[in-house]
């Protein structure tokens, strides 16, 4: 896998094969610098496994990637170490032994500063995917990889993670691409909405919505439609699929 220093992403002709089946199959796909995409799925078709590779997790590929080098990734479960207190897991893995500040500092922006010497088994849900956030932002990345990050969260806490992710995207200008199975989700935070199917991205759109985003805007209710037709969901499933 090739690096630059640019927060854009090229992709050209990546397969990814699992016991001889390729899930991706010959994706090509360019991100912007400073874009926020989305990119939606069914279950099963790949995402994570295109998130993975452009992470630097899965090398077994052919084709070419070319990234940032400073790239972080966040998943559904905040995956912190329970034995280390919160900070600690915000450093954990970043070379050079940074200090106890460093950590303090990426936590502060995620509203998780008063939380720093806890243990990972006291913070609720919410605080957790926080923390997880925060050990990606204190990587400074130029491509801020999350994969169905709010999946797990309720309703509730799941508004008040997007509104910090997008208020974090808007601060720091990193290219976001995003794994998520809801359109409405892509819809309030992209600036560009993928469908994979097949082993490639089958449908791309701008979504040039003004910001903040209302659900009653009539031009997002033709995208959220449009999303929903690509994703082959009828009209009468679209509350339960956007809930889930
Ligand atoms: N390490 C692996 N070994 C074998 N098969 C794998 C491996 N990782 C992924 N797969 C297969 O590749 C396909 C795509 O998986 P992937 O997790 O990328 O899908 P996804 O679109 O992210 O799904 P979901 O939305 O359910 O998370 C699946 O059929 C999965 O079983």
């Amino acid at each position: 896998m090739a690096t630059d220093l640019h927060g854009a992403v090229t992709v050209q002709g990546l397969t990814r094969s699992f016991d001889g089946r390729p899930v991706v199959d010959g994706l090509d796909l360019t991100l912007r610098a400073g874009q926020f995409t989305a990119l939606l799925g069914h279950s099963g078709c790949g995402k994570s496994t295109l998130l993975r590779i452009l992470a630097g997790l899965d090398r077994e590929v052919s084709g070419t990637v070319l990234v940032p080098r400073r790239r972080a990734v966040a998943f559904q479960a905040p995956r912190l170490m329970p034995w280390k207190k919160v900070w600690r897991n915000v450093l954990l893995g970043l070379p050079g032994k940074p200090g106890r500040a460093v950590a303090e500092k990426a936590l502060a922006e995620v509203g998780l500063g008063h939380r720093s010497g806890a243990w990972p088994k006291t913070l609720s849900g919410g605080e957790a995917q926080r923390a997880s956030l925060a050990r990606a932002l204190v990587r400074d990345p130029d491509l801020l990889l999350l994969d169905e990050p709010f999946g797990a969260l309720d309703a509730l806490t799941r508004i008040k993670a997007q509104r910090l992710v997008a208020e974090l995207w808007q601060r720091r200008g990193c290219t976001v691409l995003l794994v998520t199975h809801d359109v409405d989700e892509a819809l309030l935070l992209a600036d560009r909405a993928l469908v994979m199917r097949d082993g490639v991205i089958a449908y791309d759109t701008a979504v040039d919505l003004d910001r903040p985003r209302s659900p009653g805007d009539p031009a997002l209710a033709a995208l959220r439609t449009r999303l929903l037709a690509e994703l082959g969901v009828a009209d009468a499933e679209l509350a339960t699929s956007t809930t889930s």
